[in-house]
């Protein structure tokens, strides 16, 4: 069968995803013209690549629509329920590191850990007449941590598109959640993370959508022994 890879189109992980796959020796060419969404591996008219965003990768991937791709752990994670039934992680690539964490204001001088941070969330209401609004654009990721591993109930999540960071000094949230990597985004926005406050070690993975063609598919096996090496 037709095996399909998807790539990043654009992007911080864009040109090492390629190198990745070249590394494993599959060079990815494109047809000569930077803006294609479909490219090859050369000399394999059996592999074909889909130039997608590192969010619709995800999502291909989870729905089964691609057979592999390269995309950050962090948005697979956000964009597929359950995604260990449906995606297998092959392997870490080594770039496109990022933390998934929760960030107070370093004000909050009281509040170091996820259960200091249930007892602000307890008593929010009564002092300010609503419930703790967390900034982010990771519900999925958010709603597991803070009510499925720490039992936390009493907050509000309030989506962010983009300058999550902001969104505390803006008065549009009291909190956030988001990726950093170098911190200078949470330093500059006086936002310190929690001691127990990283969801998620992110970095770009190779990954397969779990798919019962793949079983005995010598092209899917090549590719395998390939990326896991
Ligand atoms: N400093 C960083 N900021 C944002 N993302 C980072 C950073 N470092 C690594 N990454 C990772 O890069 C991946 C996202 O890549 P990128 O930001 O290029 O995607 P994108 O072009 O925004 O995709 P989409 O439009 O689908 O969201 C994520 O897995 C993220 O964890
Ligand atoms: O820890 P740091 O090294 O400061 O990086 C973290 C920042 O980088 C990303 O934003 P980016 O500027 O890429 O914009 P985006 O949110 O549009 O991706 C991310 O959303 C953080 O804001």
């Amino acid at each position: 069968m037709t095996v399909t890879i998807a790539l990043p189109s654009k992007g911080r992980i864009k040109e090492g995803a390629e190198k990745a796959l070249e590394k494993a020796g599959f060079p990815v060419e494109t047809n000569g013209n930077d803006r294609s969404y479909r490219g090859q591996v050369r000399g394999r008219p059996d592999i074909e690549i889909a130039f997608l965003s590192a969010s619709e990768i995800s999502r291909e991937v989870g729905n089964g629509a691609v057979d592999f791709g390269v995309t950050g752990e962090d948005v697979v994670r956000e964009n597929v329920a359950q995604a260990d039934a449906r995606v297998e992680f092959i392997s870490r690539l080594g770039f496109g590191q990022a933390d998934v964490v929760v960030a107070v204001p370093e004000i909050w001088l009281d509040v170091d850990t996820m259960a200091d941070l249930n007892d602000v969330a307890s008593e929010f209401r009564s002092r300010h007449g609503r419930r703790l609004a967390i900034a982010t654009k990771f519900w999925r990721l958010t709603q597991q941590f803070f009510t499925a591993k720490h039992g936390i109930q009493l907050y509000r999540i309030v989506e962010s598109l983009g300058a999550t960071e902001g969104a505390p000094m803006a008065g549009q949230a009291d909190i956030i959640v988001d990726i950093t990597s170098t911190g200078s985004t949470l330093a500059a926005n006086h936002l310190k993370i929690l001691s127990d406050g990283v969801i998620l070690k992110s970095e770009a993975c190779f990954v397969r959508a779990r798919k019962a063609a793949h079983e005995g598919d010598p092209v899917v096996d090549e590719i395998l022994t390939a990326m896991r090496s």
